[in-house]
């Protein structure tokens, strides 16, 4: 469905190599989950699959479509949604009123209500909110999700969708993220380095250092965070290496 094929990123001083000649492809109606330690390259490759960043090398498909050179409306176009890690604020506008304009086709059939439900907010509270600096973080994201959902597109991306989310809401969002994928035949990917994510995972992806480390099954790659002692660098601090943690 959607193929990424030597997939490079450097930032523009063109120095550091930020995603490293990744190739995959991602199939249709599957749940993944990429994780991976901080700075490993999560975000950025999610931010290539939308076409925020630029490809430096390297070639993306859509449905067979080359897609490289789009950028996100042209992408949003074409079915491939993208929640970010820390959503913006639109000041002045309504919750209700961002739903409607994020909806995919008939705008008066959004289903406001429940969409808000879905991600663990009471409408009557939510509903008139300006998207203003009043929003918390956690609440904000979550309108964030919800406005994916509005548009229910055919590969969503959802980028950290536990950070500043309460345990409670947050196993809502799982339920949610699961009915999406019960109910539709999209593809979700959502990184996350949260348990209960990875546990409706498909496949789940490990990045680190720009690169796909491993593809596995969620119950391999739970094993082997539950089995791993400590990371590699103070692995290499134990071993008195030259790296200072
Ligand atoms: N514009 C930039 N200039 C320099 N370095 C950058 C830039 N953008 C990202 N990086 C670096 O690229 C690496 C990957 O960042 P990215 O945000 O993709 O990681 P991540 O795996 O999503 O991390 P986290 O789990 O902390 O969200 C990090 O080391 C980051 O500091």
């Amino acid at each position: 469905m959607l193929k990424l094929l030597n997939v490079s990123y450097k930032v523009e001083d063109k120095t550091v190599e930020i995603i490293k000649n990744i190739s995959f492809e991602f199939d249709k109606n599957k749940i993944y989950v990429i994780t991976g330690p901080n700075g490993g390259g999560k975000s950025s490759l999610a931010k290539l699959l939308m076409g925020i960043y630029k490809v430096s090398s390297g070639k993306i498909f859509y449905n067979e479509k080359d897609i490289t050179d789009l950028g996100i409306t042209e992408r949003a176009k074409l079915g491939i949604g993208y929640a970010f890690q820390h959503p913006p604020k639109f000041k002045g506008m309504k919750v209700s009123e961002l739903l409607k304009i994020s909806a995919s086709n008939d705008k008066s059939m959004v289903d406001m209500r429940n969409l808000l439900l879905d991600v663990g907010l009471c409408p009557k509270d939510y509903i008139d909110r300006e998207i203003d600096g009043s929003l918390s973080g956690g609440e904000l994201k979550r309108i964030e999700i919800a406005t994916i959902l509005a548009r229910k597109p055919n590969f969503a991306i959802f980028d950290e969708p536990e950070a500043g989310i309460d345990l409670w809401s947050f196993q809502k969002l799982a339920d949610t993220f699961k009915k999406l994928h019960e109910n539709t035949d999209s593809t979700l990917v959502i990184i996350s380095h949260q348990e209960r994510i990875l546990n409706l995972a498909d496949e789940v992806i490990l990045i680190a250092n720009g690169e796909i480390k491993e593809v596995a099954d969620k119950d391999e790659i739970l094993m082997e965070i539950r089995n791993s002692e400590d990371g590699d660098c103070r692995k290499i601090c134990k071993i008195g290496g030259e790296r200072i943690c």
